[in-house]
């Protein structure tokens, strides 16, 4: 049995791992489910959604950050636990973006 957020947050693999920092995993390829990676678990119990999941995620971040535009209020202090919580939340102003007028 493997703790996921325990593989992802440690510092002998991943520099600084609370920073977000996605161009970590740039030139690695498409790496789904490594030993170092496994958000959707692996193996026999491989989430049976990931790649409808992957999809969506792809779909919704797109359309939040093309027509949106977000400016945070207060907050986004992270705290490793089992996983990555905000213990004071993050608040942040989301805002349509006008392309007519950009
Ligand atoms: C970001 C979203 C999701 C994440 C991070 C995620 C993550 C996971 C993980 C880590 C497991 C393995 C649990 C274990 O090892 O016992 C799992 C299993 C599973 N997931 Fe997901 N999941 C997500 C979304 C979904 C969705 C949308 C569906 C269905 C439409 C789904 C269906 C399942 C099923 C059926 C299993 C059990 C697979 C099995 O044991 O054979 N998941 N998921």
């Amino acid at each position: 049995m493997v703790c996921p957020p325990a593989i992802h947050l440690n510092p002998e693999k991943y520099h600084d791992p609370l920073s977000f920092n996605p161009w970590r995993w740039k030139g690695q390829g498409s790496i789904t489910t490594s030993k170092h990676f496994m958000p959707f678990g692996g193996g026999m119990r491989l989430c049976a959604g990931s790649e409808y999941e992957k999809l969506q995620m792809s779909v919704v971040l797109h359309f939040l950050l093309t027509k949106y535009r977000w400016t945070k209020i207060k907050g986004g202090e992270i705290k490793q636990t089992l996983g990555v919580v905000f213990p004071n939340g993050l608040h942040i102003k989301v805002k349509e973006v006008n392309h007519e007028q950009e």
